[in-house]
């Protein structure tokens, strides 16, 4: 039985995001600086305390088109005549949409990037008195013996080394935290892959390196000071070990995640076979279309999850089928007062 039809449902909320930084009590004000955001400026309770899901992927179109497809999936209006605020573009640095309970930030590339990101949101998450979010990466990979538009569950983020850690280099000192995803969380992903879905959906090891060329044995970057022969065995390497697709920001995303207590999930579609070869040289439109699959999935999973409480919302603005009036408001119409 998956967990959608349990009765007595584990998933209740249950407590609050911390944080692990004693010296922000001694703030007068957060300013999360990349999010053009602040504990001083505004009212992070009142805009952000209803959140449950965080999705987080690479570009600002992606997260954009996730966000209306939330708002579809889960009848959520705006008023005529506007459109989704992006909340952070003041930064110019993270585009962030809100829907309802569900954050979309485009992270964008590698895990400096996302660190960044994950640093100032779950700071968000704690002056927002955010109850137990979950985490989603939803992203493109390259595949390790899997054709491009597979979908890829991550059961373990590890470096180039096959090393379940991040490592940071902080006063001087390198410093390990363990990239840790949740395993009940992933299977009920994979619960939601449906047998009509033209393609499959998989669970599997995740490598995520610093760079997409030579840290991911490409031989078509700018240098390149290996053999076609050793770039072959380091990738057969991964794949006896277990590992499925190489992408840049799991390893970050479920360390920070886990140190935070948050459960977390990575989704993300490949783009090719490594084993075959480099170069990611389908059309547009299939690549775009490939990259919906991840989003498709952890839609789902959120549908599922506000259905199964009756919190799908009213199809008409401003409106929501109130089981638990405390949270799930509509702050999207605030955006105004974003500014
Ligand atoms: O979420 P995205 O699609 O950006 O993830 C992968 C890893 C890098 O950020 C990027 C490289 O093309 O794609
Ligand atoms: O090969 C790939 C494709 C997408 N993203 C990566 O990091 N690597």
């Amino acid at each position: 039985m998956s967990f959608f039809q349990e009765e007595n449902d584990e998933y209740e909320d249950v407590s609050t995001v911390m944080v692990r930084n004693s010296h922000l009590d001694l703030m007068d004000q957060d300013i999360l600086y990349h999010l053009a955001l602040g504990s001083g400026s505004h009212d992070l309770r009142a805009m952000f305390g209803d959140v449950k899901f965080v999705c987080m992927g690479g570009t600002p179109k992606r997260m954009e088109q996730f966000a209306y497809r939330l708002m579809e999936e889960i009848s959520y209006k705006i008023p005529t005549g506007t459109t989704l605020q992006d909340i952070s573009r003041y930064s110019y640095r993270y585009s962030m949409y809100k829907v309802g309970p569900v954050l979309c930030i485009s992270h964008g590339m590698g895990m400096p990037s996302v660190g960044i990101l994950l640093h100032e949101i779950i700071k968000l998450m704690f002056h927002a008195k955010v109850v137990d979010p979950v985490f989603f990466r939803i992203g493109t990979s390259g595949g390790i013996g899997l054709e491009g538009g597979t979908v890829i569950i991550s059961d373990e983020a590890v470096d180039g080394t096959l090393q379940p850690f991040l490592e940071l280099q902080i006063l001087g000192k390198t410093v390990k935290r363990s990239s840790v995803l949740d395993k009940k969380l992933q299977w009920e992903l994979k619960s939601l892959a449906e047998p009509d879905d033209p393609y499959p959906t998989v669970i599997g090891k995740t490598v995520c390196t610093s760079d997409f060329y030579e840290g991911q044995g490409r031989m078509d970057g700018a240098f390149c000071d290996f053999t076609e022969e050793e770039k072959m065995e380091y990738l057969e390497k991964l794949k006896f070990n277990g590992v499925r697709n190489i992408e840049m920001e799991s390893l970050a995303f479920a360390a920070l995640t886990h140190h935070a207590g948050i459960k977390a999930a990575v989704v993300c579609v490949t783009l090719l076979d490594r084993l075959k070869g480099d170069q990611i040289h389908y059309p547009k439109e299939v690549l775009d279309e490939w990259q919906q699959r991840p989003q498709k999935l952890v839609c789902r999973y959120i549908k599922k999850y506000l259905s199964k409480r009756g919190l799908i919302l009213n199809n008409h603005c401003g409106s929501v089928n109130v089981k638990s009036p405390r949270r799930f408001k509509l702050v999207q119409q605030e955006s105004e007062s974003y500014d």
